[in-house]
């Protein structure tokens, strides 16, 4: 089946991403990875490279379930400590490489993981690159009984909170969605929310941004490093 050109990209910046860690590499490197899509591409191009490093933390239940299909080692964070790379995408990135991330429910872990890693490797294709965060719906992880409160507080804030109805996260908690909230200062908006009673995490990933982006475009791969 022919690769939709967003797919194409998607599998041009996990390549990008799998040659820019390659020299990181050893027998005793565990890599962080995240979740969605494109860290799926990530993945599928690092296995060929399974025996070049010991293994990886995975950001999400969906992620280690991939890795272990292809034999790579899951670790428990809390047993690795800090780790070299983290390679994740994203649902928006700004030009000082702040995200809006949890698209896919996997925000908290996300956030975690990378909070322990040395550099963060964003890997995305170049619908997600924007001036301002803030077109795609910030997701908020919270805890369930605090989700109307919460929501409460957003519209306080100028959002519209819109409840994903179903979605349970991998740690047991809900998820609130925020429209129509454009995102001027994002470090001082990631503060803002994580101050609310009931919030586990968020979307915004701007007091740890990404290193490295790896944008995909129809003429190749960009590469930015964050200033
Ligand atoms: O934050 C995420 C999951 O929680 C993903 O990184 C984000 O949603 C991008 O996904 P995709 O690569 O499928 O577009």
């Amino acid at each position: 089946m022919a690769l939709s050109s967003q797919d194409q990209l998607k599998h041009a910046v996990a390549r990008a991403a799998v040659d820019e860690i390659l020299p990181m590499l050893d027998r005793q490197t565990v890599v962080g990875i995240g979740t969605g899509s494109t860290a799926n591409c990530f993945i599928d191009a690092l296995a060929e490279y399974r025996h070049d490093f010991d293994g990886a933390v995975a950001s999400s239940q969906a992620t280690a379930d991939r890795l272990k299909k292809h034999n790579i080692p899951v670790y428990d964070l809390n047993g690795v400590g800090t780790l070299p790379v983290y390679v994740d995408g994203a649902d928006e990135i700004n030009h000082q490489l702040h995200m809006i991330k949890g698209g896919g429910a996997a925000l908290t872990r996300e956030k975690i993981v990378a909070a322990c890693a040395q550099t963060f490797i964003c890997i995305a294709d170049g619908s997600k690159h924007v001036d301002r965060l803030g077109g795609f719906p910030l997701p908020i992880e919270v805890i369930p009984m605090a989700r109307s409160y919460v929501a409460r507080e957003i519209v306080k804030l100028g959002g519209d909170p819109v409840y994903r109805e179903g979605v349970v996260t991998d740690n047991g908690n809900q998820i609130i969605d925020i429209f129509n909230f454009m995102i001027d200062d994002p470090l001082d908006m990631e503060v803002r929310i994580n101050s609310l009673v009931g919030v586990v995490t968020h979307g915004i990933f701007a007091v740890r941004g990404a290193d490295i982006l790896l944008l995909g475009r129809e003429d190749g791969v960009a590469r930015y490093t964050a200033s």
